[in-house]
């Protein structure tokens, strides 16, 4: 059965203060979505201390797994810190980092061996989607950055438009079915558990929509920016994804 995920990007926000919050999300009592929380690295040993039930990610790796890298983190170190989950191919990355396919590819590969599960980020831009190559952009971006041996397991993909990123601008649930429709078919084509692989919908997730968007076929979960960072908002998320069927 496919995994239902609701996973909060902290981005570059957070302080020892903002812990409060996660541990308001450890007292839930868990329901059947996973919850994950990526906060900066920063935070990352003192996170997993407060977790409880909640997974702890990292928002990038480095694809090295040591060496002279100034300022960069590596998945061992991640591992290490007591994370289990990284992002990777996040296009906030792809665009402040110039990362490519390869290089997503690259972080995907270092952050399996470290032992973590992948949720790696694809999503057109809006001059990609006014212009209709929106399942254009996004097959090249599954068939550059997921490397071979990916299982539901080990990975979970994200879809997040970026003009729908922080925006309050959401596809419509058309257009996000018609997406996860194509990623299903393209990964259970490629992959012998393809079909099990959470799908997770990203860009402008509230409490307020998440029902609707966890309505639609092939969308497994969310990741969550900006509405992850308060455990009230988050919270209503998860609820959502709780009482999906
Ligand atoms: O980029 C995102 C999560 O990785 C989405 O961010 P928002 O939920 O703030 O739109």
């Amino acid at each position: 059965m496919t995994r239902k995920i609701a996973a909060g990007n902290w981005k570059m926000n957070g302080t020892g203060a903002s812990l409060a919050e996660l541990e308001t999300l450890a007292a839930r009592t868990p329901g059947t979505a996973e919850m994950v929380i990526c906060p900066p690295a920063t935070l990352i040993s003192r996170a997993v201390d407060k977790a409880g039930p909640v997974a702890i990610g990292g928002q990038d790796c480095h694809a090295a797994a040591s060496g002279a890298h100034t300022g960069d983190v590596s998945a061992e170190m991640l591992r290490d810190a007591g994370a289990t989950y990284v992002i990777t191919g996040h296009s906030e990355r792809r665009a402040d980092h110039g990362e490519s396919d390869a290089d997503v590819a690259a972080k995907t590969r270092a952050g399996w061996e470290a032992g973590l599960t992948v949720i790696l980020c694809v999503g057109e831009s809006l001059a990609e989607r006014e212009a209709g190559r929106t399942l254009d952009v996004v097959g090249a971006q599954l068939a550059g950055s997921v490397p071979d041996g990916a299982t539901a397991e080990t990975l979970v993909i994200a879809y997040e438009p970026i003009w729908a990123i922080g925006t309050g601008k959401v596809p419509s649930l058309e257009e996000i079915g018609e997406v996860h429709a194509f990623m299903r078919k393209t990964l259970s084509e490629r992959f012998a558990t393809g079909s099990d692989m959470a799908l997770l919908y990203g860009g402008s997730v509230k409490p307020g929509n998440a029902a609707e968007i966890f309505g639609v076929a092939d969308v497994d979960g969310a990741l969550v920016g900006g509405a992850s960072l308060k455990a009230s908002d988050f919270g209503g998320i998860i609820d959502a994804l709780d009482a999906s069927v």
